[in-house]
């Protein structure tokens, strides 16, 4: 008898250029040795360049893809990635309540790279409020993080005290991305675990402009991971190796914020599934 394959959920919206999103979410996932099915909450218009226009799903086809996978998959671990707006927010809170599908990732998407808004300005305060109490991971990048604490957010302590806020908000576990601070040789990241374990988890830099779905990249690693049966600390170390080597690689697709290599590969001892 064949062992079940292990089954991830991205909940998220699409990318039509392929980078970002749900298409790097089950890139990611495949590549890290899990099946990935997708409930699609957003459909966006985008490539490399930007964001030209997107549109967010009835709140009827959002419970219907939902009813749908958990009516027939086991879903080990899922992920939240952008979410558009407040109808949108509440259609997947309702449906997280609903069904078991595993420890959450929330990647609390707002803006894209080139600017465009992924999330309404209004459904900031869903998101805080109804969403982050359900997550067993938080991965705010550093503009989501000052969003989500309403502080400024420029030196490590201040990174250190928003993890301690956004765990206070009922969050579990939280990585708050440092990709955002280019003035800095590292990429460091720094995470704050349920038993109050704290660290960082730093990589050069790498000087490109080819950084399109790092964010959507680590959450879905971790995710896959955390399905697999990792320890949140595994996990997320294992993410942040994925996402450098997918950077690290780079390939040559589109004329902007080009995507990451998800067929990068990262040494054995990490894998070790
Ligand atoms: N130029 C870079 N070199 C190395 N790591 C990077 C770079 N840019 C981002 N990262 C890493 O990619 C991950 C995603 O971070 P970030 O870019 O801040 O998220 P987002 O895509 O959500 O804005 C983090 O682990 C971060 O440290
Ligand atoms: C459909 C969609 N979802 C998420 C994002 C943002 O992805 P992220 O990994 O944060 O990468 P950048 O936008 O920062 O390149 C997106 N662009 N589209």
């Amino acid at each position: 008898m064949i062992n079940q394959t292990v089954q991830t959920l991205t909940i998220a919206g699409t990318d039509s250029g392929g980078g970002a999103g749900v298409m790097a979410d089950i890139k990611t996932m495949q590549e890290r040795h899990v099946f990935a099915a997708a409930v699609v909450v957003a459909v966006t218009a985008q490539n490399t360049i930007g964001v030209q226009d997107f549109m967010a799903m009835p709140k009827k086809m959002i419970e219907e893809q939902f009813a749908s996978v958990a009516g027939d998959l086991k879903i080990r671990a899922c992920k939240t990635g952008m979410l558009a707006d407040v109808a949108t927010v509440e259609a997947v809170v309702e449906n997280l309540k609903k069904y078991d599908l595993g420890p959450l990732t929330v990647d609390p998407v707002m803006i894209a790279k080139g600017g465009a808004r992924l999330l309404s300005e209004d459904a900031i305060a869903t998101v805080r409020n109804e969403l982050l109490p359900l997550a067993d991971l938080l991965t705010p990048n550093l503009p989501e993080a000052e969003e989500l604490t309403g502080t400024k957010i420029e030196t490590k302590d201040q990174m250190t005290t928003a993890a301690k806020k956004l765990q206070e908000l009922g969050v579990k576990n939280v990585i708050i991305k440092g990709g955002h601070q280019t003035s800095s040789k590292e990429s460091s990241d720094f995470v704050l675990l349920e038993s109050g374990k704290s660290f960082w988890v730093s990589s050069p830099r790498i000087d490109t402009v080819r950084t399109h779905g790092t964010g959507d990249t680590l959450s879905s690693c971790i995710t896959a991971e955390i399905a697999k049966g990792k320890d949140m600390e595994t996990a997320i170390r294992i993410g942040k190796k994925y996402v450098q080597a997918t950077i690290a690689n780079g390939i040559e697709v589109g004329h902007g914020h080009g995507p990451l290599n998800h067929w990068a590969k990262i040494s054995d001892e990490e894998v070790e599934d």
